[in-house]
């Protein structure tokens, strides 16, 4: 009957055509039993169907060698199955299943066959079932496979773990999809120009070390080549493969893929290759599989990072992985992974990738906090006199911020030229080189590297920050020595920098110096002569990020000042100034910043934009009235005096009744707060910390680093907050100010049992235990307490650096 059929196709001249499963005869389609997936990309091959055999899925080969599956136990009467290898009729008979329609769709036929294992070497038989649509006869011996070139309708054809040597070497059957043809001994690939419809192909395991005659095989879309001899990546051009494994060769470069537009995953594991170079533009890659090759540099990632749908990588076993942080560099660098190297990627990985290499100025800010605290701490000995924080008086700072040539440093300095009796320069420190007008301990305190460095592990700075590749850093003592002289303190800096200042129990106020007009901005830069243009171009992206940061947090920023033109923007930071100490408002500039002191615009002026928010200027809850005869007074007083000052009594005063605190046991000591408050994530930020001469990717710009796990911080010395927390208001808050607000409420202050104040050798601790009254008192207030550390007691009267300054403002509040 199939001869039959044969010869009627053949009289009829209807050739079947065979695409997307449907085979077309005579104008009629027929679906095909179509159903296979021969070809294995992992480089590891299996038998399809195994399960259908008597070993239960046995991989070894030898276990292929014995009869098919017997339908009936009567089946298993010793019949020798196709002796000598010759494959015959009763073994093809029971080889055969998925009955079916012939292809024009008039008779019942058998699809496919199954004959591994029988050691076979002539299947001339298999030439008269015409209709087989797939023949799997793998395990055998055979060398010959032309008898095949009568099955018309052949689709899918295993005959993987043969002796052949010659590749599709017979007449072919035109519609062969599926072809597997490993574990062979191919040694060169011939001309399949004529296997149209060859969708498939699977070399594995033999011995080719060319690719080629494939140029035609317009629908190939899958092609392995594993463990074979291969050296180069060549013969593939314009074809649609999308599945590409090439694993276990030779190949040193990936090379001519270029017109592979259609490539999804790509199996080059087990070669030679050090370079990604010749993946990039496959915006259809999903998978790269590179294991076991000789990638070095992490800079190679730049190769495949922009392809659009990568998400699987495996890069194992190659000399990148001996990278430090490997893992979060490629995840960093490709962020849409979800697995890399074999292993699922897990969202907190891309997170931390993106702290480690490209942090949020947030992130930034609070481990550049953490660590300055930390390595405060970790200074043995401290000067506790000038850092006393105290309840109710933040010690008064006021930050000029913006952009890199918003002119706020100029504006600094000119508003404490101009009211040096109020305020006092704040100098930060540097490791860039001075320009040519900057004069070192004016304008920065410019110090090498090495120094800073230094002063970060001794626990000098409050802040630093990583500005186009120099550092720069905010010193307690650069705002002790300001207040040291019962000044308010004015500095400048980045946003980051303010942001790491808003971790900290300062509360100054901010002023965002803002030039608004970019062109104005990019020219006065130009005009510095001194940036490159990418720095140039960095700064002006910056100051986008500015004002988009003001746009998106209402109240972060005190106010803010239009800088585009600095006389205007000096005149206007001036008024507000002035406003706030509530003096001279008629009194003209003192320099040459304007013809006035002030225009007739007050607040309203363009120029001044004070920011909705929870704060205002000028603290409500000091009654002007206060504020201003006390800034009045102060105004006409020298701040350094030969006596004690109005500052000075209040700081002693507070300090005196803080050592009678802390000598009755009523306050744990500071340092012991302070442990308290940061028991889990200091040592692990100290650990962590990296020196300031590495540098790192990304942008160029980082603040020391090191894993930090946000703790809930308790109200101390150090009582952060989080970043947008509304700074305190400067309006009555100067120390002198402070120190007639504390002698109105001093004594509530002092139940409320929530200052840290510490004993000075001023005052003798015996004297103020027999203060039965003071401490009665309190004892009614204060839950019972336990005895203080007895360390703190010698501490409180020998500590170092008790023959300092004995009365100094106090700096900060809880
Ligand atoms: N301690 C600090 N923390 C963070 N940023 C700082 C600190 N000190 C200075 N900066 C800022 O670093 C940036 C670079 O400093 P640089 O001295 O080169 O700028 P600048 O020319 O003085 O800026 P501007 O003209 O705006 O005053 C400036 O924006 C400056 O305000």
């Amino acid at each position: 009957m199939a001869d039959d059929q044969m010869s009627d196709y053949q009289n009829r001249n209807l050739t079947p055509i065979i695409d997307d499963g449907f085979v077309h005869v005579d104008g009629e389609s027929h679906v095909l039993n179509y159903d296979t997936d021969i070809l294995k990309l992992d480089g590891e091959r299996e038998v399809t169907n195994l399960t259908e055999y008597d070993d239960g899925g046995d991989r070894n080969p030898s276990a292929h060698r014995r009869t098919p599956k017997k339908s009936t136990e009567t089946e298993e009467a010793d019949v020798e199955l196709s002796p000598g290898g010759i494959l015959d009729e009763e073994t093809i008979a029971r080889g055969l299943s998925n009955l079916g329609r012939s292809a024009n769709g008039t008779g019942q036929v058998y699809l496919n066959v199954t004959v591994p294992g029988f050691s076979l070497i002539d299947i001339s038989a298999l030439g008269n079932y015409i209709h087989l649509q797939r023949v799997e006869i793998p395990y055998n011996e055979l060398t010959d496979l032309s008898p095949l070139s009568n099955l018309l309708y052949l689709l899918l054809l295993d005959a993987s773990h043969n002796k052949i040597s010659k590749l599709l070497d017979f007449r072919p059957p035109k519609n062969l999809k599926e072809v597997d043809l490993s574990f062979n001994m191919i040694t060169e690939m011939s001309d399949l120009s004529a296997h149209h419809y060859l969708s498939k192909l699977n070399l594995d395991n033999n011995q080719i070390r060319e690719i080629n005659g494939l140029q035609n095989c317009q629908r190939l879309t899958a092609l392995s080549l594993a463990h074979n001899k291969v050296t180069k990546i060549q013969g593939l051009d314009n074809l649609p493969i999308q599945f590409l494994n090439l694993c276990h060769n030779e190949i040193k470069k990936i090379q001519n893929l270029e017109t592979l537009k259609k490539l999804k995953v790509i199996n080059l594991s087990g070669n030679k290759i050090r370079s990604l170079k010749g993946l990039q533009g496959h915006d259809l890659l999903e998978s790269v599989d590179l294991e076991d090759n000789e990638v070095i540099d992490i800079s190679e990632i730049k190769y495949i990072r922009d392809l659009s749908m990568l998400w699987q990588l495996n890069l194992l076993r190659n000399p990148i992985q001996e990278l430090p942080d490997y893992r979060l560099n490629v995840l960093f660098r490709i962020q849409r992974l979800t697995s890399l190297d074999r292993h699922k990627v897990e969202v907190e990985e891309k997170v931390a990738a993106t702290n480690m290499f490209n942090p949020p100025a947030e992130v930034i800010a609070a481990r550049d906090h953490i660590m300055h605290v930390v390595y405060s701490f970790l200074q043995p000995s401290r000067v506790w006199d000038s850092t006393l924080p105290s309840i109710e008086t933040p010690y008064p700072m006021l930050v000029l911020v913006g952009p890199q040539g918003s002119g706020k440093k100029d504006l600094a300095l000119k508003l404490v030229e101009e009211f040096n009796d109020y305020f006092g320069y704040g100098i930060s420190h540097t490791t860039r080189r001075p320009f040519q007008e900057e004069i070192p301990g004016k304008d920065y305190h410019f110090v090498t590297l090495e120094k800073f460095e230094m002063d970060i592990k001794m626990g000098q700075f409050i802040q630093t920050y990583q500005y186009n590749g120099n550092w720069y850093g905010l010193q307690m003592e650069s705002i002790e020595s300001v207040a040291r002289e019962g000044l308010a303190c004015v500095i400048h800096m980045e946003l980051e920098g303010v942001l790491t200042l808003k971790n900290t129990y300062f509360e100054p106020r901010y002023v965002l110096v803002m030039p608004l007009n970019e062109e104005a901005h990019e020219k006065r830069l130009r005009a510095r002569g001194i940036y490159s243009e990418s720095q140039l171009e960095y700064t002006l992206n910056r100051a986008e990020m500015y004002k988009q940061h003001n746009r998106d947090h209402p109240g972060f920023f005190d106010m803010m000042i239009n800088s585009d033109d600095i006389k205007e923007a000096y005149k206007h930071l001036r008024r507000l100034v002035m406003d706030y100490l509530g003096i001279g408002m008629n009194t003209p500039p003192a320099n040459d910043h304007g013809d006035t002191a002030f225009d007739s615009q007050g607040m309203s002026d363009q120029n001044v934009a004070p920011q909705l928010g929870p704060r205002t200027w000028s603290k409500p809850s000091i009654p002007d009235s206060v504020s201003q005869s006390f800034m009045r007074a102060k105004a006409n007083q020298s701040p350094i005096m030969s006596g004690r000052g109005i500052v000075e009594e209040a700081s002693l005063k507070r300090r005196q009744s803080a050592a009678k605190e802390a000598v009755a046991g009523y306050i744990p000591p500071l340092f012991e707060q302070l442990l308290i408050s940061f028991p889990k994530t200091a040592p692990q930020t100290v650990e962590g910390q990296q020196g300031l001469g590495e540098q790192q990717g990304g942008d160029g710009q980082r603040s020391f680093s090191a894993p930090v796990n946000k703790a809930q911080r308790p109200r101390s010395a150090d009582s952060s907050s989080d970043s947008s927390r509304s700074s305190s208001s400067l309006s009555g808050l100067t120390s002198a100010s402070d120190a007639q607000q504390e002698e109105s409420n001093e004594g509530s202050v002092q139940q409320e049992g929530k200052g840290i104040h510490l004993p000075t050798e001023t005052v003798n601790p015996l004297e103020l235990m027999s203060e039965p009254g003071e401490q009665s008192s309190r004892s009614g207030i204060h839950e019972p307490r336990p005895p203080s550390n007895p360390r703190s007691h010698s501490r409180g009267s020998n500590r170092p650096g008790s023959d300092r300054l004995k009365v100094l403002p106090p700096i900060g509040a809880s």
